[in-house]
């Protein structure tokens, strides 16, 4: 389809598997779902310690025009996460705390936009959790088409309406709703394997023991050598 369009009543993936995905956060997961689906490090949280999980509801917006955001929040529901990018880069502030208002009434968990954002005193008060890629008070326009519940691009990553994304002080990520599933049960095993880990580190075993590493270095042709060797040579 083209032109703009306002997509509704999307599909979400199942509320236990993405509460249970939150829990996990984004490291655990990227790594169990093959390291992929991180969105880049330029979108980073305006505030410490928030660990969320939601549906993403998508925005492409016109730089420096925040209409579509306004059209978006009537599409979100309880536990959904918006998504804004625009449609060539900008980081004027297009979100502040009157939207953040407006969206947690409707339980929206937090925000990931491409753009910047603003009030964020009130922001990190009223503990809406933002992931954005300024802080920045430049105004916007409410002037331009776009559309609502399209794929967009943030940070290098497709991001569709109803994927989980996922976000804590690591960063965001983004998994296909059809992969949530799939998603969760490796996270489950990466944290008993790492569980593990941490237990066998506590009594001291080294990382290269446990992960067989001195192999790799030895074919990677690495030597070891005592400094009275190394400074004879
Ligand atoms: O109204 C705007 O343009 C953005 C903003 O500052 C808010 O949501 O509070
Ligand atoms: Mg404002």
């Amino acid at each position: 389809m083209t032109g703009p369009v306002i997509v509704t009543d999307i599909a979400r993936a199942d509320a236990a598997t993405i509460d249970a995905l939150a829990e996990h956060g984004v490291a655990t997961v990227h790594e169990a779902l093959g390291r992929v689906g991180l969105v880049g490090a330029g979108i980073r949280p305006i505030q410490d310690g928030a660990r969320i999980a939601g549906s993403a509801v998508t925005v492409s917006s016109w730089p420096g025009d925040n209409l579509m955001i306004h059209a978006a929040v009537e599409q979100c529901e309880e536990g959904d996460i918006l998504v804004v990018s625009t449609t060539s880069p900008s980081t004027d502030g297009a979100f502040g705390e009157l939207f953040a208002t407006a969206l947690q009434v409707r339980g929206v968990r937090g925000l990931v936009t491409t753009t910047g954002v603003r009030d964020v005193v009130d922001l990190r008060d009223m503990e809406f959790p933002v992931w954005s890629s300024a802080i920045n008070a430049q105004g916007t326009v409410k002037a331009t088409a776009g559309s609502v519940n399209i794929p967009v691009v943030v940070g290098g990553v497709t991001i569709h309406a109803g994927d989980v994304v996922i976000a804590d002080d690591d960063g965001v990520m983004v998994v296909p709703r059809a992969e949530a599933e799939a998603a969760l049960a490796a996270s489950d095993t990466r944290v008993d394997k790492e569980a593990a880990d941490r237990e066998a580190y506590r009594g001291g075993e080294l990382s290269l023991d446990r992960k067989g590493l001195r192999d790799t270095l030895t074919l990677l042709g690495v030597r070891w050598v005592t400094q009275q060797d190394y400074d004879a040579h």
